[in-house]
């Protein structure tokens, strides 16, 4: 069973308007809230293509509850860890015009006990094959975290996958992770490694494989994606679409791409699958409905890089 923890969710606020002046009333055209975080979104993905996963996550107050509430409607199994006196954050994606306004808040303060009841949790779990661990740490909790989580993981065999920002990144690739899913920029950010060509990318994926990573998935939005599994690298382009809002995209790229991978299925059709589904994502607000992946599979190329 793939589980996938979010350690830092949020309510996400979706806004479009077409006024966003200072110091005027902006009436805004559409709002979508929906319950999110990183790794949230890739089981909603999961699930649009037929696997299932289940959900772990620190939550807190009215937020919190709403957003554990909204997954079990959807028939989710969530094992929410709940923090006290905290609430979970709202983030606000704003769309205006063609450019995109991202307000990513903090988050609520996670005390040790209540870290300590998560690691207890995934200590516990004996149908746990793979973690897929996103995003953001919320207050409170130290980078050092991830080691411990790690450290779990490797002791039960659980196969690690990998969608953080932080720069500890780099330090956690000693626990071999299955597969990581960093972006052109936290390469640069994190490895201070620069993607100008073939050559660079080449670089960057035998870096990254001998800090320890078996598999990586690169993604730099519009101009696609690099996938590399030591033996060989594969380049997928992006189809051209019309940016609405880039939240959700880079979760669910990796789960349409996990979709297909972990099933040991075609690699090619994998990674077109996952460039399809972050652009279609991109398109919309929040994750969307996903229609026009199929359409934008068939436009798609792959090509080794030799
Ligand atoms: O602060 P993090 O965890 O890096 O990012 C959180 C977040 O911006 O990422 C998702 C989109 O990728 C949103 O659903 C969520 O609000």
């Amino acid at each position: 069973m793939i589980y996938t923890l979010t350690t830092n969710p949020a309510i996400d606020m979706n806004i479009n308007t077409k006024t966003l002046k200072p110091s005027h009333v902006n009436r805004t055209d559409e709002v979508v809230y929906t319950p999110n975080g990183k790794g949230i979104n890739v089981s909603f993905v999961l699930r649009h293509y037929g696997i299932e996963s289940k959900i772990l996550g620190f939550f807190g107050g009215f937020s919190g509850h709403y957003i554990v509430d909204e997954i079990r409607k959807r028939d989710y199994v969530i094992e929410p860890v709940w923090i006290d006196d905290e609430i979970t954050r709202i983030n606000i994606f704003i769309n205006s015009n063609g450019e995109e306004y991202k307000l990513v808040n903090k988050g609520g303060n996670v005390n040790s006990e209540k870290q300590q009841e998560l690691l207890d949790m995934i200590k516990s779990k004996d149908d746990c094959t793979h973690l897929s661990i996103s995003g953001s740490l919320p207050a409170g909790i130290d980078e050092s975290y991830y080691h411990e989580i790690l450290k779990i993981c490797k002791e039960k065999g659980i196969e690690i996958i990998l969608d953080i920002s932080s720069k500890e990144l780099k330090e956690l690739l000693k626990y071999e992770p299955l597969l990581i899913k960093p972006n052109d920029d936290e390469i640069k950010e994190v490895f201070g490694m620069e993607i100008t060509d073939e050559n660079s990318v080449k670089e960057v994926m035998k870096h990254l494989h001998g800090l320890g990573a078996k598999n990586v998935l690169m993604t730099m939005g519009a101009k696609g994606l690099y996938f590399s599994n030591k033996e060989k690298i594969w380049f997928c382009d992006a189809p051209k679409i019309t940016l609405l809002s880039s939240a959700c995209s880079g979760d669910s790229c990796l789960a349409a791409f996990l979709s297909e991978w972990l099933m040991g299925k075609d690699i090619e059709y994998a990674l077109k699958k996952a460039s399809a589904t972050g652009a279609n994502v991109a398109e919309s607000m929040a994750i969307g409905d996903l229609k026009k992946v199929d359409k934008y599979i068939e436009s798609l190329n792959i090509k080794e890089v030799k």
